[in-house]
């Protein structure tokens, strides 16, 4: 169960047994508290099985034996869901880094170098200015700048994202020296610009030339050309003259720039600066590109070739670092001996800034980014989350125990790159493999590399990795190590919400087997915390049946739920303050408030109903050959009015989504049918008070759950609001489920 383990392999002293720790474990008070609930609560669920098999087996007529068949798949899959759930409860642990005990036992010149991979995919959905300010955050990192490489992969092919980061190479030489004067800690120059406390003569110097290159730019951008006037010599005319006619982002020629070279160019006090490479692989209309991983298979490729350092940092295009000293954080593992031979990889949490007071679309995801990875760190450590994670290069060449062969010597991950990386030789094999043929027949996706096949590639990546038998850290200091976007406004999350929806059910299509088959080695509770997010999707169906059914029932006077005379009513009551009561709990115990909590119920009761529903329908029709889908980028761009929406804890509709319609109709039905007992019940009808009194609170809290969606349908006038073409599609849909219901009822 991990216990044993954990004492002896990570609470470690280094390897140095006389010298302090490079990083301490400490496991969660709440243990064994948790364990204890988890038995008294598995025995509900039996209990509640069992009364729903023997309705199942005693319902004489056919309404009442599907309702009760609806009623007992919802609650299994919810009792496997549940089940897979509390294993990131079994051993919770918390870690902590001394970065300054590393400092002490290792060199500096002994750090290992690092290459930062950047994604970005289109510079519409995701400004250049805003990849930039990412860039710079991360090479500035406090770390010995010649030993940092950062990459950007453009999949969107903009000469835009190029001229940028031409602009930024050049203000890296004044903002470097700057952050390390005034020990900034948010090196995003856009975040210091915009602060209060940077009115100094230099730092107004630096403003000024910073803003004229996000000027320039921005003009570019506005004109929709790269004009003559920002190319400043023969290197850069030749890298713009490949947008030629023809050049469109799903087609064209690869693109690689060295904007900065760490041998030659300096920073303007002297110093060294970081490699800063901009990669546009090659596209083709007629080749798969496996969207995120296959662009960072490519940078994989490229960086082993020009730099192969040791370690990776894999970053999205938003999240920017928000504490310089990261790095040496990661060293705290990275160079323990006694846990380097098997560790793949340590993540930092996604922690995201702009969140508003209320969290109202619940994006801080507390379970998923902090509370059940540190579930998993006690066992074989936590997922892979697509950015802030330091992989080790090795990890992503095979299993830990095998020598790694490559078909191309400087490929492998133990090449001794010698070559200056402008060379000839070297910027030709690097266009080579970053060309849409070069993996063909290769194991890069399936055994190598970043994993294809899903749109969840981080998960799936992870989940290989482990099975591998290649452990993972997460690291969660105090300070956020990384910060980045949230969308705010409804749509975007929902969207975002299907897309992890198609893509896990993906991995878990791929992948479950190895779970059942044993093909892995990552012990048991593991397995189940994978297939908690493999099947996680699986929540719409009793989410979809508790909203719908309930309600029908309810309007027709049907009971579905044991009266508040029989006992099953305090087995219902127990199974449901319990969850919540835990679910809340570990809410606050996080620091959370009781708005946060509520907002993140209500967005699951909405994901379930929509994301996860449409996810899951499409990835059904996919595996018939029936649809297909693709990466949608999430969009950084704000509009002003939404912000300011957004801040007050307004809900954003605005757009016609089908997305919305589910919720909608069941906002709607729940109404109506709570209405119509409440008038019964006020009208003296003690038969709705007794038998149909659960049905009333069900739908009573969904009615409550869903105030925004009656707000925005009838109480605003606002851009934001829900769009009529969704009202009356969802009154419509009401009207027909009710017939329906009516027919099967009486
Ligand atoms: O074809 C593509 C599509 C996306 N991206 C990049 O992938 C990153 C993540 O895309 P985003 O639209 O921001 O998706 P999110 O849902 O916010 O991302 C989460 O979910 C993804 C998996 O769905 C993970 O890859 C991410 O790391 C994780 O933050 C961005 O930097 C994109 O530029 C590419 O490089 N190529
Ligand atoms: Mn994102």
């Amino acid at each position: 169960m991990g216990s044993p383990s954990l004492k002896d392999q990570y609470y470690t002293t280094s390897g140095h047994f006389n010298s302090p720790p490079f990083h301490t474990v400490e496991r969660l008070p709440w243990t064994g508290l948790n364990r204890v609930f988890a038995a008294i609560y598995g025995c509900a669920i039996l209990a509640l099985l069992y009364h729903h098999a023997q309705t199942l087996a005693n319902s004489t007529t056919l309404a009442s034996f599907s309702i009760t068949l609806s009623l007992l798949i919802s609650d299994l899959v919810l009792t496997f869901m549940w089940v897979y759930a509390q294993a990131f409860r079994m051993c919770p642990i918390r870690r902590k880094q001394y970065p300054e005990n590393l400092k002490r036992l290792v060199k500096e010149e002994d750090f290992p170098a690092l290459d930062v991979f950047i994604c970005t995919a289109d510079p519409y959905k995701e400004p250049p200015m805003g990849v930039v300010n990412t860039a710079l955050s991360l090479m500035a990192y406090d770390y010995p700048t010649e030993k940092i490489s950062v990459y950007v992969s453009d999949d969107g092919g903009s000469a835009f994202t190029l001229l940028a980061f031409m602009e930024a190479a050049k203000f890296a030489g004044h903002w470097l020296p700057f952050c390390r004067k005034k020990n900034i800690m948010d090196r995003r120059p856009d975040a210091y610009f915009s602060s209060p406390q940077s009115s100094s003569s230099d730092a107004d110097e630096i403003k000024e030339i910073y803003e004229s290159m996000k000027g320039r730019v921005e003009n570019a951008m506005n004109r929709g050309e790269v004009d003559e006037i920002y190319v400043n010599n023969d290197e850069e005319r030749e890298a713009f003259n490949k947008w030629e006619a023809g050049f469109t982002p799903q087609d064209h020629p690869t693109v690689i720039q060295v904007l900065l070279d760490s041998r030659h160019n300096k920073d303007i006090t002297g110093h060294f600066l970081p490699n800063l490479i901009y990669v546009s692989r090659q596209k083709s209309k007629t080749s798969p590109h496996h969207f995120k991983a296959g662009a960072l298979n490519v940078l994989l490729r490229v960086s082993t070739i020009m730099t192969n350092a040791p370690i990776i940092l894999t970053q999205d295009c938003d999240m920017y670092s928000n504490d310089p000293g990261t790095p040496l954080r990661m060293l705290c593992y990275a160079c323990d001996p006694a846990i380097q031979s098997t560790l793949g990889f340590v993540q930092f949490p996604q922690r995201f800034q702009g969140i508003n007071k209320y969290d109202t679309y619940g994006c801080e995801f507390k379970h998923l980014a902090r509370l059940h990875p540190r579930g998993v760190d006690g066992l074989r450590g936590s997922f892979y989350c697509g950015t802030g994670t330091f992989f080790r290069r090795r990890a992503l060449f095979g299993v830990p125990s095998t020598s790694v062969k490559t078909n191309i010597l400087e490929l492998s991950p133990d090449y001794v790159v010698k070559k200056h990386i402008k060379s000839q030789d070297v910027l030709e094999l690097a266009h080579k493999v970053a060309s849409c043929n070069y993996e063909n027949q290769t194991e890069w996706g399936s055994k190598m590399g970043f994993r294809y096949g899903t749109l969840a590639e981080d998960y799936y990546t992870g989940y290989q990795l482990h099975c591998e038998g290649w452990r993972s850290i997460f690291g969660d200091p105090e300070r956020a190590a990384f910060l980045g976007e949230i969308p705010i406004n409804l749509v975007d999350v929902l969207n975002q919400c299907k897309r992890w929806a198609v893509g896990l059910l993906e991995v878990g299509s791929y992948g479950y087997s190895r779970i059942i088959f044993g093909t892995h080695s990552m012990g048991s509770l593991m397995c189940l915390c994978y297939s908690h997010y493999m099947f996680w999707p699986m929540l719409s169906i009793p989410t979809t049946i508790y909203a719908f059914l309930p309600a029908l029932a309810l309007f027709n006077g049907v009971s579905v739920f044991p009266k508040i005379s029989e006992p099953w009513f305090f087995l219902y009551l127990f199974l449901v303050t319990g969850a919540y009561g835990q679910d809340f709990l570990e809410y606050v115990v996080d620091g959370s408030t009781f708005s946060k909590w509520w907002n993140a119920q209500r967005m699951w009761m909405i994901r379930n109903l929509s994301s996860f529903s449409f996810g899951t329908v499409e990835c059904l029709l996919k595996s018939i050959g029936l649809s297909t889908y693709g990466f949608t980028v999430t969009s950084k761009v704000v509009d002003d009015e939404q912000k300011k929406r957004y801040s007050r804890g307004v809900f954003e509709f605005g757009v016609s989504s089908p997305l919305f319609v589910p919720p909608t109709t069941a906002a709607i039905i729940n109404l109506v049918s709570f209405i119509w007992g409440a008038i019964s019940i006020y009208n003296g009808d003690r038969d709705v008070g007794e038998r149909l009194l659960m049905q009333m609170l069900l739908a009573g809290c969904i009615v409550m759950k869903c105030f925004p969606i009656y707000e925005a349908i009838a109480l605003r006038s606002d851009s934001g609001k829900m769009p009529a073409k969704i009202t009356i599609f969802a009154i419509f849909l009401t009207g027909a489920l009710y017939a329906i219901a009516s027919i099967i009822f009486k």
